[in-house]
């Protein structure tokens, strides 16, 4: 396979693949900001770039919509991402965002939003190397725009206002294979509603298994377990911060979250996300962590079910509760809460749990990519210290 616009990028390029010479690191060093260019790139005529203002509820309406009808789905069409208005607030208006990096296309005639792709600042250890690195998201162009090259055109804009504000690399994942991943991971789903999951047709019945027999197994306690279990709130940033920084030090490539970061990330937000901490009973010290992010999706095809309620596991840390009672509390917490079904990545220490709390592989991969910055060789997912959304 050829990769026109790829091949043409500061990212690791499959002929490379194997070539121990090349130094791990930037591969393009930063240019002059007089050097960067200074007006947008040029679009197909009929077309116009828009800042996009998600603050306003017009515009985040018209994202909403461009992405609910337009962006991922599952290779049988079987769900489409629906990402929520206040979930898209959270997620592109972290610590430090620039609304210069929320780019729209639009019809200039009828100013109907048709293209959308994101950038938000994070800081990234990669190894021993702190950077600050944009991480990329909701690239998205309205169905009927498709295989145009307008994607190359969208990730070319956003490099340049990225660029502008001095940053140089770029984290981004994708269920599509592009030169080149740093790590190739897995989902793995808990169906907590296996009724509704077998009626939409993502699960079948079990050989020798009875619709009653089924929802037995997936069954889960009304209450959890862990002493001491409880919602985390903003007096706790502080003490997650720490547990989390001690914790994402172990992994080759992961997020550097300070305070505010765990303020804005972590928080729990209705509908957004959801983060639970085990505060010791007899000492109050802080000792576990665990969250979640919803993200429903639109079901494709289905007379009784139009939607589905998905939790995504997002950062857990365990240091005093086994990790298996700790995610076990976070699927009764999300039973409770109406979600159909718990989703989670093989990255970090989640393949200790997968299996055990009875997750099914999914049959799609996620690959996660850097943009200007080489690895001599791919990570596995056990290795990896980072959920984008
Ligand atoms: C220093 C800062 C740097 C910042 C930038 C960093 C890089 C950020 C990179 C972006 C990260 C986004 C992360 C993210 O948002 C999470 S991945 C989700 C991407 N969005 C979707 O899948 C939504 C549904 N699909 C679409 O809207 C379109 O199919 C899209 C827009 C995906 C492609 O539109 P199209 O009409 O189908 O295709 P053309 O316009 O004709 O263009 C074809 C070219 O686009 C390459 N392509 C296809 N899918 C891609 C993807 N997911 N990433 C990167 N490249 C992708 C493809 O390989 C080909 O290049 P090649 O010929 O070289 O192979
Ligand atoms: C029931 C298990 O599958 C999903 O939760 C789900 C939901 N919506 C999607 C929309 C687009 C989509 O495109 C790859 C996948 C899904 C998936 S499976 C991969 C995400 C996870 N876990």
């Amino acid at each position: 396979k050829t990769h026109k616009f790829w091949e043409t990028q500061p990212v690791g390029q499959f002929k490379d693949i194997g070539n121990t010479s090349l130094a791990e690191g930037p591969i393009e060093q930063p240019t002059p900001l007089s050097e960067v260019k200074q007006e947008p790139y040029n679009l197909p005529n009929l077309y116009e770039w828009i800042t996009c203002d998600i603050d306003s509820e017009e515009m985040c309406m018209e994202v909403y919509k461009l992405l609910t009808n337009n962006y991922v789905e599952d290779d049988e069409n079987m769900f489409r991402f629906n990402y929520s208005k206040e979930f898209l607030r959270w997620a592109l208006r972290p610590p430090g965002y620039f609304k210069s990096w929320h780019i729209g296309v639009r019809v200039k005639s009828s100013k109907k939003l048709v293209a959308f792709i994101t950038g938000v600042p994070a800081r990234i250890r990669v190894r021993d190397d702190i950077v600050t690195m944009a991480e990329i998201n909701f690239l998205c162009v309205h169905k009927k725009l498709r295989s145009k090259r307008l994607a190359p055109v969208m990730i070319k804009e956003v490099t340049r206002r990225v660029h502008l504000e001095n940053i140089w690399q770029a984290a981004y994942t994708a269920g599509v294979v592009l030169p080149t991943p740093i790590s190739t991971c897995q989902y793995w789903h808990r169906s907590l509603n296996p009724k509704k999951l077998i009626d939409v047709g993502f699960s079948r019945l079990g050989a020798r298994m009875t619709m009653s027999r089924t929802i037995k197994l997936y069954k889960l306690p009304d209450s959890t377990v862990t002493p001491g279990f409880r919602q985390m709130e903003l007096h706790d940033v502080p003490a997650v911060t720490r547990l989390l920084r001690n914790y994402l030090s172990q992994f080759a490539v992961a997020v550097d979250l300070d305070e505010n970061d765990v303020e804005h990330w972590l928080l729990p937000t209705e509908n957004v996300v959801d983060s639970y901490l085990v505060e010791s009973p007899e000492t109050h010290e802080i000792t576990d962590f665990c969250s979640f992010y919803t993200l429903p999706s639109t079901v494709l095809g289905n007379q009784n079910y139009s939607t589905l309620k998905a939790a995504y596991s997002y950062y857990n840390v365990s240091t005093k509760t086994p990790l298996l009672q700790l995610m076990n509390d976070a699927l009764i917490v999300a039973k409770r809460k109406d979600y159909d079904v718990f989703n989670a990545l093989d990255v970090m220490q989640n393949e200790t749990f997968l299996k055990e709390l009875k997750f099914g592989p999914g049959d799609g991969k996620l690959h996660y990519y850097l943009y200007n910055y080489r690895l001599r060789n791919p990570l596995k997912p056990a290795e990896l210290g980072l959920v984008l959304l």
